[in-house]
């Protein structure tokens, strides 16, 4: 039954007073007898993706704006029913007019333990970095799009970790396949065309230092040799074919030559990578996940 002593309607006039403020139900800070389930830490609580757009670094001192979707997550103890949840967004937009290389983390997980009186704190930023990437041949040039995210854990003893992951796409021609074509036209005079496949190495580096995407993206170019290519007119068609002659590769190759490249890297401490060869022989994938292994490290 609609009951009758209610007004449906909406002052636009209304305005909040410090006692009304106080009068208003806070059930995220209520007693532990209003915890559902386990009186039990949790590990991770907070907000996933909210986006806003943020200013990174350039190595040449540029900044670059990015549409960025943000996840944040703090430690919640025993004996709390919840976190002031707004805080996660209200505290990180202290923030949001600051350049975010990886070391900025640190400060906003500091701000997220104290504003939300927690012990440990997660940061996720994940957005799409341009690099304008050069042709082969042709002397033209486009904007590669790389899928990048810059993550940072504070623990309980505070101690700060970062990290980068990237998505690098690349093409690897099958060498066993290259063989093979080349036996059929030797022996039998058969034309043929090796498989290759589109490739996807994605990693998650730990760093000591500072590391800009640019960085990683040409440590994986030096490793693999045949990223895809944006803009590409005949002769550059044709160098990328050489070019996938001369640095072909199975999964595991991949694996292990951006292993060899990265553990060069005295600013990468640590890391973990996951190829997939998309295969246009199968139906199914090769895959292949290396990593560094340091002791408490990765993995
Ligand atoms: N903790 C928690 N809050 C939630 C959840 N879903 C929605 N909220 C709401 O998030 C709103 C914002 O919470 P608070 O940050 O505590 O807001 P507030 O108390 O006005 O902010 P402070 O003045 O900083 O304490 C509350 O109205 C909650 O009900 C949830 O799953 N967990």
């Amino acid at each position: 039954m609609i009951s009758t002593k209610l007004k449906r309607y909406y002052d636009p006039t209304f305005t909040v007073s410090d006692d009304y403020k106080d009068s208003l139900p806070d059930l995220q800070n209520g007693p532990a007898s209003l915890i559902e389930g386990a009186d039990v830490p949790i590990q991770q609580v907070g907000i996933s993706d909210f986006k806003l757009p943020l200013k990174y670094p350039r190595p040449d001192g540029e900044l670059i704006t990015l549409e960025t979707s943000v996840d944040g997550y703090v430690g919640l103890e025993a004996g709390k029913k919840g976190i002031n949840m707004s805080r996660i967004m209200r505290s990180f937009y202290k923030f949001k007019d600051e350049v975010f290389h990886p070391d900025k983390l640190q400060e906003v997980l500091e701000c997220y333990r104290e504003d939300l009186d927690s012990q440990s704190a997660y940061l996720r930023l994940s957005f799409n970095y341009p690099i304008m990437q050069e042709s082969l041949r042709s002397g033209l040039e486009g904007y590669q799009y790389y899928p990048v995210s810059i993550e940072g854990t504070m623990g309980k003893d505070g101690k700060f970790r970062k990290f980068m992951h990237l998505d690098f796409e690349y093409s690897s021609a099958c060498p066993c396949s290259y063989e093979l074509s080349e036996h059929a036209r030797d022996k039998r005079g058969v034309a043929t065309v090796p498989h290759s496949q589109r490739s996807l190495a994605s990693m998650t580096v730990e760093l000591d230092d500072s590391l800009f995407v640019e960085d990683l993206v040409e440590h994986c170019r030096e490793a693999l040799m045949t990223e895809t290519q944006v803009m590409v007119k005949r002769e550059d068609e044709q160098a990328f074919a050489e070019m996938n002659g001369a640095f072909q590769k199975f999964v595991e190759d991949a694996a292990r030559l951006l292993y060899e490249q990265l553990n060069e890297q005295d600013e990468i401490v640590d890391f973990v990578i996951r190829c997939v060869h998309m295969e246009s022989l199968h139906s199914h994938d090769a895959v292949s996940r290396i990593c560094k292994g340091v002791p408490n490290g990765l993995r």
